[in-house]
């Protein structure tokens, strides 16, 4: 088999990295060549490589939760991604481990014998400086906007514009912008709409404003900037994870990303998916 797989184990779960140990035997018996992440790689014993490095191999695995997920589409771009729920959520893992051998050998042959197997696209935004120079990785799920912290005295005045229009000015929180995937996540603790994942969009929505408006959906080709003032410190955050500190006041843009994140393997049914959550 002239395949190459990287699997990526939730970090100190002993329980993904003896499923890793599995898939790496069952692949391995099968011809194909497989690597480990290097926080995996001591338990399980075969190569280990950084998780950027999987971003050539034709498919990575992901075995954790919702955030081992979004860990390894930071690092592997669009390179097929097939997520194996082990955590408390896994809305974005549709694979149940004791599926995850069958399915991980079934598409691994698939790509061996047909060079491709069927994904589902997931968008992402990018976060740039208007008057500075950074931009934030790519965001699966949000891009938020804050103050110095949540909460009484650490809020910031925001102002939201779509293609150079002004929606919304008020002090608050902060504001996110989610994809279609991330409205089940922080979008929905803050009042914005579930998304259903063909429906491509975005989602505005601010984070307890005192002159609030109702979150906005806009069509996923929309210009936001959101300009941060009356406020030390400002950040804004990709994914919870990747952040960059602002100097209100600040302008930040939001956008499509160039690059979409590539799930492949059985899709998990939307609704059913909804069950999983608080
Ligand atoms: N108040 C909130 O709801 C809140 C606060 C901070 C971050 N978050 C979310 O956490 C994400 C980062 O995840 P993490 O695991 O690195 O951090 P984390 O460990 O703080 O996990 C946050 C929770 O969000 C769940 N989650 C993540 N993406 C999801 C999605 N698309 N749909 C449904 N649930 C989802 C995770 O399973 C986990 O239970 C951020 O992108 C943000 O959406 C939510
Ligand atoms: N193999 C790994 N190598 C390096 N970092 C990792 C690895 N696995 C996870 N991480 C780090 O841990 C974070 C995600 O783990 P987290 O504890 O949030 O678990 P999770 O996958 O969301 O599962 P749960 O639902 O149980 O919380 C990632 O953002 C990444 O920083």
């Amino acid at each position: 088999m002239d395949v190459a797989v990287g699997i990526v184990a939730q970090r100190d779960n002993e329980r993904a990295q003896a499923l890793a140990a599995s898939l790496v035997d069952a692949l391995e018996r099968e011809g194909a060549s497989v690597v480990v992440d290097d926080a995996t790689g001591g338990a399980v014993g075969t190569s280990a490589v950084p998780v950027a490095a999987m971003a050539s191999r034709d498919l990575v695995v992901s075995i954790g939760g919702d955030g081992t997920l979004l860990f390894v589409a930071r690092e592997v771009g669009s390179t097929p991604i097939l997520g194996i729920n082990l955590g408390e959520v896994g809305f974005l893992n549709a694979v149940a481990p004791d599926d995850a051998l069958g399915v991980v050998t079934e598409l691994a042959a698939e790509l061996d014998e047909t060079g491709t197997v069927a994904e589902r696209e997931l968008a992402r935004l990018r976060a740039t400086g208007v008057e500075t120079d950074w931009t934030l990785e790519p965001a699966l799920n949000e891009i938020v906007v804050h103050g110095p912290r949540r909460g009484s005295g650490g809020g910031a005045t925001v102002g939201i514009d779509i293609d150079g229009q002004r929606y919304a000015e008020s002090h608050a929180d902060g504001v996110l912008v989610a994809t279609p995937t991330g409205s089940t996540a922080y979008n929905l603790s803050e009042g914005g709409p579930l998304v259903h994942p063909s429906a491509e969009s975005l989602v505005v929505a601010q984070m307890a404003a005192t002159e609030s408006m109702p979150p906005l959906v806009v069509e996923p080709e929309t210009e936001i900037t959101l300009t941060v003032s009356e406020t030390e410190a400002a950040y804004a955050i990709s994914d919870g994870r990747n952040r960059q500190r602002l100097d209100p006041p600040a302008e930040v843009s939001v956008s499509l990303a160039n690059e979409a994140v590539r799930l492949v393997g059985p899709q998990a049914n939307f609704f059913d998916g909804l069950d999983k959550l608080e």
